[in-house]
């Protein structure tokens, strides 16, 4: 008789798992030339669109209407609807102190040992990658050769422009000469003396940014989310413009200090009165000492848009296809590189 195996303990059982697991991760890294952390934040995408969809699917439908289902919430409207402005606005204040760091040596971020040679190159390879992505981010979101890629796949997919009356076209006069191509349209049609606009050849020929404008509603057909893809491309962008350059250690300290500086006991409020003067101080020395954190926060609120575009908009597959848009332009640009320029790691390849 075969000698029976003593019971495995619970702890073997997990250790065991977690090897396997870290195997698949190992060899997933090797594949994709990504680090285990940025496969990680990639992978973490993804883990949000499934957390919205299961939020979406076991909470009552009273209890997720909440404010940032509005799509006029200031969120939306300030900040994903210009995204990709405050995507500038801030990686550009972070190189500009980033470039400033051999000044300060107390900032947290690490190019203090570069000669001035060098920092000038890092600066135009940025402004580069910068260029390159915000191509992608206009040809997927604004224009590609007429419209852009997003409304390309929505037209072509079967997608129309519905719900537009004559009033509403005679009505639309904000003339935007980057929508040339939609004027021509819309000039033809109505030479054409077309009398309900939802005629077919009217209807599929226009592109969802002069759609909105003009009050329509763009139904049928594929539409890919754009918001997961700004989301998405611009959290990737800023993250891989901004984790290897941070100092952790220098971050963890400024931050000990400022903490400290803000619950002081000379902080606590005099007569009623609080000292604004000495917390914008304390913060606005904080956020110059350290300006990731300024993009870290951008990233933050990024996550949360994505998360509630989970939860409330588009069908699954639609934000998907954003989801893949957003991760293709970043994956050219910062990791297609790697399988040509980095030999250590393209050595690292199983046998
Ligand atoms: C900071 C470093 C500077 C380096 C300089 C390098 C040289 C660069 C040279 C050329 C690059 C091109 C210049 C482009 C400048 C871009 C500046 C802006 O971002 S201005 C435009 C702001 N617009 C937005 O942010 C709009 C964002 N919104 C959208 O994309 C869409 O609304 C949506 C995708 C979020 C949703 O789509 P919808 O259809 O549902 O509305
Ligand atoms: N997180 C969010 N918060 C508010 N509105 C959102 C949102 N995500 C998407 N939307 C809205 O849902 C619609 C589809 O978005 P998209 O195609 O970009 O993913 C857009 O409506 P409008 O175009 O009417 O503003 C957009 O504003």
């Amino acid at each position: 008789m075969a000698p029976i195996s003593p019971p495995k303990s619970n702890e073997s059982v997990y250790n065991k798992h977690i090897t396997t697991l870290l195997g698949w991760v190992t060899h997933a890294s090797r594949i994709t030339r990504l680090t285990e952390f940025e496969l990680l934040i990639f992978v973490v995408f993804v883990m949000t669109l499934v957390l919205g969809k299961l939020i979406n699917v076991v909470a009552p439908q009273e209890e997720i209407q909440n404010y940032f289902n509005n799509k006029r919430n200031i969120f939306n409207v300030v900040f994903a609807k210009n995204g990709w402005a405050w995507t500038t606005l801030l990686i550009g204040i972070f190189q500009t102190f980033n470039y400033r760091t051999s000044a300060a040596p107390n900032l947290s971020s690490i190019r203090s040992n570069l000669s001035p040679q060098q920092r000038s190159s890092e600066l135009v390879k940025f402004a580069v990658r910068y260029t390159l992505v915000t191509v992608w981010w206009i040809f997927f979101t604004q224009w590609f050769f007429g419209y852009p890629i997003m409304d390309k796949i929505f037209l072509h997919t079967g997608g129309k422009c519905v719900n537009i009356t004559q009033k509403k076209l005679s009505d639309f006069t904000g003339a935007n000469p980057n929508h040339s191509f939609d004027f021509q349209v819309m000039e033809r049609a109505i030479d054409a003396g077309v009398k309900a606009v939802e005629e077919e050849i009217f209807e599929s020929a226009l592109g969802s940014v002069v759609c909105r404008r003009m009050g329509g509603k763009m139904t049928g057909g594929h539409d890919p989310s754009g918001h997961v893809f700004l989301l998405v491309h611009s959290s990737l962008f800023l993250l891989f413009e901004t984790l290897h350059l941070t100092n952790f250690d220098q971050l963890a300290r400024n931050s000990r200090k400022f903490k400290n500086a803000l619950f002081s006991s000379d902080e606590t409020p005099k007569d009623g009165k609080w000292d604004v003067q000495k917390y914008v101080s304390v913060i606005g020395t904080f956020m110059a000492e350290n300006p990731v954190v300024a993009v870290w926060a951008l990233c933050g609120l990024w996550w949360w848009m994505l998360l509630m575009t989970a939860v409330y908009f588009h069908s699954w597959l639609e934000k998907l296809v954003g989801l893949l848009w957003g991760y293709l332009g970043i994956f050219g640009v910062y990791v297609l590189p790697r399988f040509y320029h980095n030999p250590a790691v393209t050595r690292a390849k199983p046998n």
